[in-house]
C-alpha cells in the first residue's frame, strides 16, 4: 500500500515523515528525488540544458539554479518547459523506489509529496495523509522555523493552495496543531489502521 503524505509549508511534514522512518516505514521523499533528478549524469539535467543553453550549468557541470531561476521567472511558458522535463523525471524515480521497497517486502511505503494535490499525483497512492494546521500556527512555526518576516510568511502561505481546501480530498487528517507528541499518537494509530490492508 502506498501512501501519500501531504500538507503545506511548514505544516509538519517533515516531523511526521521522520517519525514514521522511526516506526520502520520507508518514506521517499519527492523534494530530494527532485534534486537527484538533475545531478550530473541525469538525462533531466542534459534535457534542461538542450533546451536553455549551456550558461544553465556551473564550471563543475552541476545546475546552476540561481541562472535557472533567473530564466525561468515570471516567464509561464519557461516554467512549463522545466516542469515539463522535471516532473515526469521524479514520478519515474518516485515509483522507481517504491517498487524497490515492495520487492524487499515492505507492505507500505510512504511518497512524501508536498505538491501531491497541485500536481494532481493522486494516481500514484492507495491514501492521502494531510498534515494540517490552523494558519496561525503554521505562520507561527514558519517565521520561527525559516526566520521570516510576518509579510514574507503570509505571502509564502498564500502562494500555495489553502490547507483546507485540502482536507476534503484526504483520507486521514492529522491535526499537527498540538504537541508533537500529539501528532505521534495520530500517526501511530492511522499506522495500525493500515496494517492489515
Ligand atoms: N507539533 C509541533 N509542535 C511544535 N513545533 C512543531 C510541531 N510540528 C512541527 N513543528 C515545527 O514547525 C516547523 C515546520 O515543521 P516541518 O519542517 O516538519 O514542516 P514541513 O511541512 O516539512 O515544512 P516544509 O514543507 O515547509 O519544509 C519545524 O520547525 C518543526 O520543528
Amino acid at each position: 500500500m502506498r501512501i501519500g503524505l501531504t500538507g503545506g509549508i511548514a505544516s509538519g511534514k517533515s516531523l511526521v515523515a521522520t517519525y514514521l522512518e522511526k516506526q520502520g516505514i520507508p518514506v521517499v521523499d519527492a523534494d530530494k528525488l527532485a534534486r537527484q533528478v538533475v545531478e550530473p549524469g541525469e538525462p533531466a539535467l542534459a534535457q534542461i540544458v538542450a533546451t536553455f543553453g549551456e550558461h544553465v550549468l556551473q564550471d563543475d557541470g552541476t545546475l546552476d539554479r540561481k541562472q535557472l531561476g533567473a530564466i525561468i521567472f515570471g516567464d509561464e511558458q519557461k516554467r512549463k518547459q522545466l516542469n515539463e522535463i522535471v516532473h515526469p523525471a521524479v514520478r519515474q524515480s518516485m515509483k522507481k523506489q517504491a517498487d524497490l521497497y515492495e520487492q524487499r517486502g515492505y507492505t507500505r511505503v510512504v511518497l512524501d509529496i508536498p505538491l501531491l494535490y497541485e500536481s494532481n499525483l493522486f494516481h500514484m497512492v492507495n491514501q492521502v495523509w494531510l498534515v494540517y494546521v490552523d494558519e496561525a500556527t503554521q505562520l507561527r512555526r514558519l517565521i520561527e522555523r525559516d526566520g521570516l518576516t510576518e509579510t514574507e510568511a503570509k505571502q509564502r502561505i498564500a502562494a500555495q493552495m489553502p490547507l483546507t481546501a485540502k482536507k476534503a480530498q484526504a483520507d486521514v487528517l492529522i491535526d499537527n496543531n498540538g504537541t508533537k507528541e500529539n501528532t505521534y499518537r495520530q500517526v501511530y494509530d492511522a499506522l495500525a489502521k493500515t496494517a492489515h490492508e
